[in-house]
């Protein structure tokens, strides 16, 4: 089923501002101000309905979060989280990504996540997927320099394409699992949609890449 923004969704959204930015182009190299905190900032595109991101700003209070979804009638899943969990260092916008620079200035941001984004398979479909180079160039316009795109995804054509669009924008390959979850690696955060794809055994991909300028 295609996912539709919703007029119930608008309006659940309009009562929370503090939580899902309204006028987010406000804050364009001045998010600490919407944060009232001067830490990092760290954005998940496609955040979908918000475990990770909500997860991430538990775990860490001394980075500032933004999670970032297209759909209203999905961003209020993540809305609800957040108004559970009370967190001053999360903030939500229901934007589309290819506009990310209208709310970002360079510098803004010190790292990326994508998790699961949607895989986009047919040719045609290429620039729509989160890793391909004009969004690589979109993210390194709003990041600091040396700032980090973390990437994870059980689509194994997925993962070989984006690792071979990161390697052609010249990023440096950093961090690297062909299996996740049976890997040494500490402290992952399950999203849903990780949730439902390694419960039915799929394999779990995981990188990390850094801009090298
Ligand atoms: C497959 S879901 C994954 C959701 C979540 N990250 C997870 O792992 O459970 C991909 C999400 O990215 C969102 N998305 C796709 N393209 C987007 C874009 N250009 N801007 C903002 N969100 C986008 C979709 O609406 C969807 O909710």
């Amino acid at each position: 089923m295609r996912l539709r923004n919703k007029p119930w969704a608008k309006d659940k959204i309009a009562q929370y501002p503090q939580y899902i930015v309204p006028n987010p182009e406000e804050y364009k190299g001045k998010w600490h101000e919407a944060f009232a905190s001067d830490q990092p900032l760290h954005i998940e595109v496609g955040t979908g309905k918000g475990r990770f991101i909500t997860e991430m700003a538990k775990a860490h209070p001394e980075i500032n979060y933004i999670g970032i979804e297209l759909f209203d009638s999905v961003i209020v899943a993540a809305l609800d989280r957040l108004i559970e969990a009370e967190l001053p260092n999360l903030k939500l916008l229901n934007v589309n990504a290819k506009d990310l620079a209208k709310f970002f200035a360079k510098n803004d941001v010190q790292r990326v996540y994508l998790n699961f984004s949607d895989p986009w398979p047919k040719k045609r479909h290429e620039k729509r997927r989160l890793t391909y180079k004009d969004f690589l160039k979109l993210y390194e316009e709003i990041m600091t320099d040396g700032g980090e795109i973390h990437f994870k995804t059980d689509n194994q054509g997925l993962f070989e394409y984006s690792l071979m669009s990161f390697s052609a924008y010249g990023l440096l390959l950093k961090f690297i699992s062909l299996d996740l979850h049976n890997s040494d690696f500490e402290g992952n955060i399950m999203t849903e949609y990780e949730e439902k794809f390694s419960e039915k055994g799929n394999r779990i991909y995981r990188c990390e890449v850094k801009y090298q300028h």
